[in-house]
This record gives structure tokens, sequence and C-alpha cells, in this order.
């Protein structure tokens, strides 16, 4: 089948390599020249595992090109998908004007009959909105269209795995004609197929999103109780996800959740319930818990180190998650701020995200991407994200080059008792210190 994507980004790239990888026929289309330029070139403008070589194959069998005529894209296929950003607008709900961008060229370009699929995270509504969008561009032409919303469920840093063997295709329509074809594009992918409106596939998209940030606030919750009567959050996280009806997945305490989409989709669906009279409390603690983290974790480095001021603090990963460098609040930048507003000097590691970092959080942190370098002549080593060479350092060469054996873990990396048989001072989330006496020498 012929597919076109408009917006090359995170989702829309992954999508057009997956397609194409599967025997479908894709264009990837962008606004932005630079990106299909080096897309072009044969580079890839993201880091994510596994792309750039699907995207090398895929080229090279002829199944999948790159334009920035995005007009000529649309004329080129029967079925469009929308992936264009739709970022947090300043009062909260998700600005839709690459959206609505995006249905405007639809409606100038349209040439018979095709597919607008909206993969991009929209309020409920939305798929309406871009129907209408479309329909006042279309300038008097006849051109028919079906309008379908099929959202995306990958995450960073594991993309390409979640696109091929994705768990489940939600495809919402009011066309048979139109849910038919979309089924037959997913049908390569063997998987679940859940047909339903436009708007339940809308909702699906926010639900999910919504479910996974209240997991994690509620075990950050749980683990900032656990801090206070002497408990284990690792251990406690083990015994109730081993109940199928909880599962042990997204229970992992840490420094919350950052990212491109849980901090503005949960955001969006508090203004989706406002605008139908409904207030959503338990998403809006979701959020609260959510924002304390990091600050809760910077009091826990402060009380460890005792004090940062004046103090070179050694900061382990940028990024919001591991195997990606995006730095779309990540939570290293409310961490990383207030340090150096409470007078530490930092010193930062990340083996892909420093220069996006630099432009987030920008110049007054030393980076490198030499985690051993890093930690050299640091009073404290702080673990923000938990990159394989993170997890797999050298304990005993990072003991030797920190100023004290001071490590404080936002991701429960290490083991207590190892870290007490290698007389570190280790503080971590949900679980008791060790050696904490040790930072009054600080
Ligand atoms: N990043 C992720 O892991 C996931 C993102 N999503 C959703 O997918 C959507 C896209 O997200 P990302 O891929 O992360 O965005 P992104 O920001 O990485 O990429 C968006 C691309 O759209 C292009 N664009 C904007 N306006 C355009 C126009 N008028 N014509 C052509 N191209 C245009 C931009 O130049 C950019 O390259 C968002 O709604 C997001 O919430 C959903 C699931 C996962
Ligand atoms: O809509 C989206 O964009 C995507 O958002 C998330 O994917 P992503 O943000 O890439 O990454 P996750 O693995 O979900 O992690 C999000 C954040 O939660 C944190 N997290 C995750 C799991 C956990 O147990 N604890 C925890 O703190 C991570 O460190 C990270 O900061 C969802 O998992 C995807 O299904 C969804 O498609």
């Amino acid at each position: 089948m012929k597919v076109t994507i408009i917006g090359t980004g995170y989702v829309g790239l992954v999508n057009g390599a997956c397609f194409a990888e599967k025997g479908h026929h894709v264009i990837c289309a962008d606004i932005n020249q630079n990106k299909i330029d080096q897309l072009n070139d044969g580079q890839i403008p993201i880091y994510e595992p596994g792309l750039a070589e699907l995207v090398h194959a895929n080229r090279q069998a002829g199944r999948l090109n790159f334009s920035s005529d995005v007009e000529a894209a649309v004329q080129a296929s029967d079925i469009i998908y929308i992936a264009v950003g739709t970022p947090m607008s300043p009062t909260g709900e998700a600005d839709l004007t690459y959206v609505d961008g995006v249905a405007e060229t639809i409606g100038k370009s349209l040439n018979g009959y095709k597919v607008v699929v909206n993969k991009s995270t929209v309020p409920v509504g939305t798929g309406k909105r871009v129907e209408s969008i479309i329909r006042q561009h279309l300038g008097g032409r006849e051109a028919s269209f079906d309008v379908v919303s099929n959202p995306e469920f990958l995450r960073e840093g594991t993309a390409i795995k979640d696109c091929m063997n994705m768990e489940r295709a939600v495809i919402g329509a009011e066309s048979k004609q139109a849910m038919q074809l979309i089924r037959e594009l997913h049908e390569p992918f063997n998987t679940i197929i859940v047909e339903t409106n436009i708007e339940t596939a809308e909702m699906i998209k926010y639900a999910s999103n919504a479910f996974l940030a209240m997991k994690i606030s509620f075990i950050n919750d749980i683990s900032n109780i656990c801090e206070r009567v002497g408990a284990n959050v690792v251990d406690l996280s083990y015994g109730l996800g081993l109940d199928s009806r909880i599962g042990n997945k997204f229970l992992d305490a840490g420094i919350g959740f950052g990212g491109s989409c849980f901090p503005k989709d949960t955001e969006a669906l508090i203004s989706i319930s406002k605008n139908v009279g409904y207030e959503f409390k338990l998403i809006e603690s979701v959020i609260t818990t959510n924002k304390n983290q990091p600050i809760h974790f910077v009091q826990k480095i402060d009380t460890i180190v005792g004090s940062v001021a004046g103090k070179k603090i050694a900061v382990l990963g940028l990024a919001f998650k591991p195997e990606t460098d995006d730095m779309r609040s990540a939570p290293s930048i409310p961490i990383i701020r207030e340090l150096i507003s409470r007078g530490a000097e930092v010193h930062a590691y990340d083996p892909v995200a420093i220069e996006q970092a630099k432009l987030v959080i920008g110049t007054d942190v030393v980076y490198s991407d030499d985690l051993l370098q890093t930690v050299d002549g640091c009073d404290a080593c702080v673990i923000l994200t938990e990159w394989p060479q993170v997890v797999k350092m050298d304990l005993d060469e990072v003991k030797k080059r920190l100023k004290q054996p001071i490590l404080i873990d936002g991701r429960n990396i290490f083991d207590l008792a190892e870290m007490e048989k290698r007389q570190f001072v280790y503080a971590s989330i949900g679980r008791p210190d060790i050696n904490a006496y040790a930072s009054q020498i600080g």
C-alpha cells in the first residue's frame, strides 16, 4: 500500500521505517528541510536504537523516501498519516497548531479518495476538527476522504521493537471503507485490532498514558512513605506486582516521570475533563506527586551531602530515560536547576543527550560523555538515568575518583548489601540509606 507520513519525528520516522519494513511504500514528509536533507544524506536526526539500520535497508529497497514537498507527498499516496507534534500549550491543553497546519495542506492537495489518519496524540473532537479544516480548504474541488484515528503507543528507546511487535492497533473510524483499509495496512503486523469510533480511539490514548503515569506516581508516593517507615520499595514493588491484577511493570520508584508525553498528556486530559465539566482529581494528584518528586530528591542529596552549597556534584544521566537523546521534560532539568540554585557546581555525564541538554539546561553545567572524568574530584555522585554505562560502571574506580564515596541513586540500580560491602555512603529511593552516618564527616 502507498502511505505518506507527515511529520518525521520520533513517531513519523519510526512508523515510516516499520511500515516500509512490512512491505508498504512510504513517503516521510516534513516541512523541516534540514531534517529531510539529513535523511536524504543517510543521517538519522534522532537517537533511537535500530532506526538507522531499518531506514537504510528500506531506502535501499526503494520502499522509503523522504520529501519536504508535503503537497506532492499527499498526492502520491492513498493513506495519509498525520504524525506532527502536539505540545502542551501554556494553559495545559494540547496545542493543535501543527495538526491544523497539516489538515490545511491536505485540504489544498487532495486529488482523489484518501484516508487521513491521525497518529498524533490529540484531544477528543480533533478527528472532526481535521475533517472540517480539510473541507474548508478544498476550494470547491470534488475530493472525497475519510478521517481515522490510529493512536501510537511506542516508547522512545525501544520504539522499533514496540512498533514492529505492537500489542494492539486501535482504529477509530466512521467509514467502513476507511476502517478496512487501515486494517489491511496493519495485517503484516499480525496484531490485535481494536475497532471503535474516533472519539473512543482518541480517549484510549489519553487513558493509557494517564494510567501508566498513575502507576508511577503511586509507587513514588509509596516510596516516600517507605523512606519514613524503614520499608524497601523495591521489595514492595515485587511483592505488589506478583498480583496479576496489578502486574509488575511501571512500578519502579524514581525521580518522577519525564519525556515528551506523560507530562503533557496528563495535563491535556485534565483540560479535556474540564471542558466537559468534570474534575479529574486523581490525575491532578498524579501530576502534583510528579512535580514534587525531583525536589524531594534534591532534598535527599542535600541531607546526605550535608548541604550542596559549594560542593562539586557529579550527575550521571541527563536524558529522561536510557537509549534516547530526548530531553523533553526530563527530571534532570528541575534537579540540576535546583542543585545550582542551592550553590552546587554540577558536572554532568550523558552518552548521547549532551547537545539536547545544553539547549534546555544551558552552560552553567560542565558536560562530558566520559563517565569517570565526570566523577573525578566530585564530593558526591548522583544517578538520574539508568544508562547501561551507569548500571555497569566500575564502582571501585568511581569510589577512587570521588572525594568522598557518596552515591545517591535516583533509579535504585544497586543492591543495598553490595553497597554496604563496598563501603559507599549510598542513598536511593524508598530504601534505607547505607552508611549515611559517614555524610556527617563531609
Ligand atoms: N515521542 C513519542 O514517543 C510518542 C509521541 N506520540 C505523539 O505523536 C506525535 C508526534 O510526536 P513526536 O514524533 O515525538 O514529535 P516530533 O516533534 O519529534 O516530530 C514532529 C515533526 O513534525 C514536523 N511538522 C510540524 N508541522 C508540520 C507540517 N505542517 N508539515 C509537515 N511536518 C510538520 C516537525 O518538523 C517535526 O519534525 C505527538 O502528538 C506525540 O504526543 C505518541 C506516542 C509516542
Ligand atoms: O505517548 C507516548 O509518547 C509514549 O509515552 C510513554 O513512553 P516514553 O515516554 O517513551 O517512555 P516510558 O518508558 O513510558 O517512560 C516515561 C517516564 O517514566 C519513567 N518511569 C517509567 C516506568 C517506571 O516504572 N518508573 C518510571 O519512573 C521513565 O524513567 C520516564 O521518565 C509510554 O510508555 C508509551 O506507551 C507512549 O506511547
